[in-house]
């Protein structure tokens, strides 16, 4: 599976510190759209949702030093510009966007302007001398989002009392600055809040909306323009597509507008309740993760494992004839029943190709398995061993792994994995001599049974069962995740219990 492209999206705007609106509104509006969000602050407002208290414009050469930190180091693929606040920063931002815009180091990103000059309360965010500097940097942007009040003042006229009117302003706009213009309905009387993108050649294309009841509508013209800019920068050139995309984002954060309570006023967008709702606030882990975490979370019934009589005596080669004939009687047995919930894995598989494993898992445990264990059991075997009924550890393992195969794929795989897992590691070990070393001996009497451990067939297919049920674990919900592990780690204490039942201890 590639990777999904996320576009750096650069926000150049004010702040807002209750979070609804300015750079804070875009970055989570960014972040909804599927980009990273960056931001260079022009201004520092001391506003809530009810106005605006104060402004601290800081010296421009350090919002160039803030603008060059960025573009000197990362690729932009587009920017957002909000609140300029004068006409210093306005000029500095147009200077900057001249310098690097297209530069060998930072390839030409597309620019969207939303010429904020008032907020909602009524209060300026941006001196009122200095629109014509803005209208100055409108053919830089290629796209510019007016609302009706800041469209009337780009253009010298009155605002729109309908939107008719709005439309012909935004074309007059668009025509004069060569640059598309967003024109936005949110203002209007009614019960409708259209939008539409006017090209420069007069071309409109119409985004049509219902008015949404709510009171909270704080950085609503923010929080589009980032994402729009987010959006074009996934799929550059659609602008419609952008537009349609942001908006139809923008009305479901602004109908759970009322989920949120912030402050007493005009509170702000939902901005990531559509993402909550579809995706839940659940991280899951990486297959890997869930590798490591289930692997340590058996540590001690490994640790107990290698220390059963059984195993140390395999090891060492002081475990008795008639244990060891014991133990591979009931192995048989297991193993019978093993390949039958293999089968009923592979059964209930979700690909083909975890069916086709699961499958041939069964064909081995019920056909490689048993001849070996066939040849294993000599001459010497009394005859009861070889048709052995199962023992309290053998029926108890058994019942576990039965039982998880009458649920889902995931706790049935779950279940199955330590005969795999644990099996392949204790035999890693015993071939390595790293239980015993006497294990290594040519003249170890269970020199050949020890053999066995060391097949690379055995080793890949552990591996290949391992990813297969850490990545179904990894994308199961938790509840689903949890079941797995059980029956994981129940396994895991049957494979203990299992090695541990003969007298050997
Ligand atoms: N009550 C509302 N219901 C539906 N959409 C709205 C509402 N208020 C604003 N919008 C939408 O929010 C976006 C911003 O519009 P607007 O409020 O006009 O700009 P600004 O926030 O810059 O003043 C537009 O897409 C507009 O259609
Ligand atoms: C820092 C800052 N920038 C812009 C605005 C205006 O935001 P807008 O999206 O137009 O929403 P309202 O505030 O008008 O509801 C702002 N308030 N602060």
């Amino acid at each position: 599976m590639t990777a999904p492209f996320t576009p750096n999206i650069l926000s150049i705007a004010g702040t807002d510190p209750t979070g609804g609106a300015g750079i804070q509104a875009d970055l989570k509006s960014i972040a909804a759209g599927g980009g990273y969000g960056m931001a260079v602050v022009t201004a520092l407002v001391a506003q809530n949702t009810r106005g605006v208290r104060e402004v601290h414009v800081p010296d421009t050469a350090f919002l160039r030093a803030q603008l060059d930190a960025v573009s000197d180091d990362v690729r932009i693929d587009a920017v957002k510009i909000g609140m300029l606040a004068n006409t210093e920063v306005i000029e500095t931002v147009a200077d900057w966007l001249g310098a690097v815009r297209g530069a060998t180091a930072q390839p030409s990103f597309p620019v969207v302007l939303d010429p904020v000059m008032i907020a909602a309360s009524g209060d300026p965010l941006l001196a009122p001398e200095t629109i014509e500097a803005l209208r100055r940097l409108i053919p830089l942007a290629d796209l510019v989002t007016p609302n009706l009040f800041e469209l009337a003042e780009l253009t010298g006229e009155a605002v729109a009392a309908d939107w008719a009117a709005a439309l012909a302003q935004g074309r007059r706009l668009a025509e004069a600055t060569g640059v598309r213009v967003l024109v936005k309905g949110g203002h209007l009387p009614g019960e409708s809040a259209p939008d539409a993108l006017v090209a420069p050649g007069g071309e409109v294309t119409e985004f049509a909306g219902s008015r949404i009841h709510t009171p909270h509508t704080h950085g609503t013209g923010c929080s589009l323009s980032a994402g729009v800019a987010t959006r074009i920068a996934r799929r550059p050139g659609d602008w419609a597509a952008a537009v349609g995309e942001a908006k139809a984002w923008l009305r479901e954060s602004l109908a759970a507008a009322g989920e949120l309570s912030v402050g007493g006023g005009s509170g702000p967008l939902n901005h990531l309740a559509g993402l909550w709702l579809r995706g839940g606030l659940e991280t899951r882990p990486t297959a890997e993760a869930v590798r490591e975490t289930w692997w340590a979370g058996i540590a001690t019934v490994r640790e107990q494992t290698e220390q059963l009589g059984f195993i140390r005596g395999l090891a060492d080669g002081t475990l008795e004839r008639a244990h060891f004939l014991e133990y591979i009687a009931q192995d048989s047995v297991y193993l019978h029943a093993y390949a039958r919930v293999l089968a009923r894995v592979s059964e209930i598989a979700p690909s083909p190709e975890e069916q086709a494993f699961w499958a041939r898992a069964a064909h081995g445990a019920i056909m490689g398995e048993l001849e070996l264990h066939r040849a294993r059991l000599g001459d010497d075997a009394p005859i009861h061993v070889a048709s052995a009924a199962p023992s309290a550890a053998t029926s108890g393992y058994v019942n576990h792994l039965l039982a998880a195969s009458t649920k889902d794929y995931a706790e049935a795989a779950a279940a199955v994995l330590p005969c795999f897992w644990v099996y392949a590691d204790l035999g890693k070990r015993l071939v390595s001599g790293a239980i015993h070393a006497r294990a290594q001996q040519a003249d170890h009497p269970y020199a050949e049974w020890i053999a066995t451990y060391d097949d690379a067939g055995f080793a890949a297919d552990n591996e290949t069962a391992i990813g297969y049920v850490t990545a179904a674990a990894a994308a199961a919900d938790a509840a689903t995740r949890e079941r797995m592990w059980r029956a994981f780690e129940v396994g895991a204490i049957w494979e203990r219990e299992f090695f541990g039942q003969t007298p050997a201890g």
